[in-house]
């Protein structure tokens, strides 16, 4: 029995799942995760929401803050137009660790990058160490008490550009009421709900896309 739930979730797709193909790779993540342990990856059913406003903004640069085991990060770099990159910040070693066998295993290495620390720390340096001019799409899925003074961070360090999607996970449960307050009030932002459910659950959840007006 591999020593953490994250390690055991990495064994059973690399037991299971078909490597190099991405599909497979979230299919058996979503499988372990429904029957055997759950797991806070964004699941399939806000996964779709998630392709459908990625398709929608076609980034060249996405961000992701929360890698958590790589499953976002792979269904977002899946979908990636050619030259799309994607920047995934992770402040746990462990789960960069697991993040970075499951992306690679999944065949999307080339087109993600894992940063890890803490997004207060990694975001002020994006554009001078990491080379981004902006960030076409960001989805948020860490600490939801984090959303707003990192989205306030994308602001301060000029990494949102009119157009620039965000979407954040968990706006309901556990919640973001302070984010939600943010991008709906302050006129910089065009929001969109999505109702959802926690993943591999009915629990009530939703996504909540705001759209930078520059
Ligand atoms: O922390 C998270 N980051 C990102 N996404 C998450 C997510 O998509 C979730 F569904 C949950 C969740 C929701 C309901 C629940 F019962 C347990 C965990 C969490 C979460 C919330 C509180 C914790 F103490 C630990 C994890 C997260
Ligand atoms: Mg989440």
């Amino acid at each position: 029995m591999a020593q953490t739930k994250e390690q055991r979730i990495l064994e059973f797709v690399k037991q299971n799942a078909t490597e190099g193909d991405p599909q497979s790779v979230l299919d058996h993540i979503d499988k372990y995760c429904s029957q055997k342990e759950w797991a806070m990856n964004v699941g399939d059913e806000k996964g779709l929401i998630l392709d459908n406003v990625l398709k929608e903004a076609n980034p060249t640069t996405a961000l992701e803050m929360g890698t958590y085991c790589g499953y976002s990060a792979i269904r977002i770099a899946r979908l990636l137009k050619p030259g799309g990159r994607l920047l995934t910040m992770e402040m746990e070693p462990k789960n960069a660790a697991v993040a970075k066998e499951m992306i690679k295993f999944a065949g999307v290495q080339d087109k993600v990058e894992i940063l890890e620390g803490t997004t207060e720390v990694i975001i002020p340096s994006l554009k001078t160490k990491y080379g981004v001019e902006h960030a076409d799409f960001v989805f948020i899925d860490h600490f939801g008490k984090h959303y707003t003074s990192d989205t306030k961070l994308l602001e301060e360090y000029g990494l949102l550009r009119k157009g620039s999607v965000l979407i954040a996970d968990n706006v309901v449960y556990p919640g973001a009421p302070g984010f939600l307050e943010y991008v709906r009030t302050s006129g910089r932002y065009d929001c969109t709900n999505y109702p959802s459910h926690v993943e591999y659950t009915d629990k009530v959840d939703a996504l909540e896309k705001a759209v930078f007006k520059g």
